[in-house]
């Protein structure tokens, strides 16, 4: 019987384990392949370890949130490298791997094909900033848990008359903001591609308030104001180096208490985000991207990734998702600007 491996790596992200459910189904189904899946991402991979993934371990997971098969940020080119994931393969008698991750994986796993390893990738990310896909999974159940947190910060905003901030994550990219703040009415969105001044935020905000409105500013984890040029991150740098971006929605609390003189308050989002169940949204495309990376992997396609173009599932060269990130547009920007004040 012919098999291949799954593996799940960076941080986790709604809709992962229907993507596997996908896999697996599709993979028995249509070609009788057998699965194991790989604990831990490219660790487990590593240091073979390894579970079977029969068909009964795969029923009713595409709602569950997280990833059955558990995540860490192993790079694989390091500690034993190509030579110890080919070996991997080998001893499982693995055709290949399907890679479900966010850059960094992909990145990794395009290393490993450059070098020979059979892998086809599968993007994902809450922050829906990878390239050549058009939405990734995992980002509408973002959205829509961003939504509902701040729809719940209006009512209480508008009790106390208050002006509310939601920060909400998306690293360097605002669209997470840009779609729940659309979602909720928020009177100012705040992205990193477009920055804004103080005063221009501050003006948006009594603006709302002088039409008797709760002022409601929902604000991307990596936007500066204006001038101020890098994000605000005073939490330091995670275990590779990047910023641990977050804290901006509570400094901008005290800025807009100051400049408005309306009574403030801000709440970071955070990892309630990337938890939970995925959306039916995500399920139905999690799902079809796994069915589809089965058939890449079946044409002996590797070194492709599974992507959304439209409504249509299509296969890519890795390259083209990882030339540079997917950002928010300035028409994108300008047609929800309309709304703010
Ligand atoms: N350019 C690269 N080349 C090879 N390996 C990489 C590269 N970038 C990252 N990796 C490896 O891949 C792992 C996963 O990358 P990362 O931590 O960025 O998660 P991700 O898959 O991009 O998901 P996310 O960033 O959305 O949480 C990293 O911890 C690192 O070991
Ligand atoms: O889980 P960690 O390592 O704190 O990473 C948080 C980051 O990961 C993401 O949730 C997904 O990339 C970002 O939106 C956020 O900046
Ligand atoms: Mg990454």
């Amino acid at each position: 019987m012919k098999k291949l491996g799954i593996l799940t790596s960076g941080g986790d992200c709604p809709g992962v384990n229907a993507v596997i459910r996908g896999a697996v189904l599709g993979g028995e189904v249509v070609h009788g392949y057998g699965f194991v899946g790989f604990r831990d991402g490219w660790r487990g991979v590593l240091e073979q370890d390894v579970v079977p993934l029969p068909r009964r371990s795969v029923r009713g997971i595409s709602r569950l949130g997280g990833t059955i098969l558990g995540t860490s940020r192993t790079n694989p080119l390091e500690g034993g490298g190509t030579g110890a994931v080919r070996e991997s393969l080998r001893r499982n008698g693995l055709m290949g791997l399907i890679a479900i991750g966010g850059e960094g994986t992909l990145a990794a796993a395009k290393a490993l094909c450059d070098q020979g390893v059979n892998v086809v990738g599968v993007p994902k990310t809450i922050d829906n900033d990878l390239g050549a896909t058009d939405y990734t999974f995992g980002f509408d159940s973002a959205v829509q848990t961003a939504t509902e947190a701040i729809d719940r910060l209006r009512t209480t905003g508008e009790s106390h008359h208050r002006c509310m901030i939601a920060e909400v994550m998306g690293r360097n990219a605002g669209w997470i903001a840009l779609h729940s703040g659309m979602a909720s009415g928020a009177h100012a969105i705040l992205i990193p591609e477009h920055p804004v001044s103080l005063d221009q935020i501050s003006t948006w905000v009594m603006s709302a308030r002088d039409r008797g409105r709760a002022p409601l500013v929902v604000v991307a984890e990596a936007f500066a104001p204006e001038g101020q040029g890098t994000p605000y991150a005073p939490r330091g740098l995670d275990t590779f180096g990047r910023p641990r971006l977050g804290g901006i929605g509570r400094l901008l609390e005290q800025q807009l208490q100051e400049t408005t003189g309306i009574e403030t308050r801000a709440t970071v989002l955070g990892h309630i985000q990337r938890g939970g169940e995925p959306t039916a949204y995500d399920r139905v495309l999690a799902t079809r991207l796994g069915l589809a990376a089965v058939e890449a992997a079946a044409n002996g396609s590797w070194g492709t990734m599974v992507s959304l173009r439209g409504t249509d599932i299509v296969t890519v060269g890795l390259e083209l998702a990882l030339g540079s990130l997917k950002v928010v547009s300035e028409a994108r920007y300008k047609e929800a600007a309309v709304l703010f004040g």
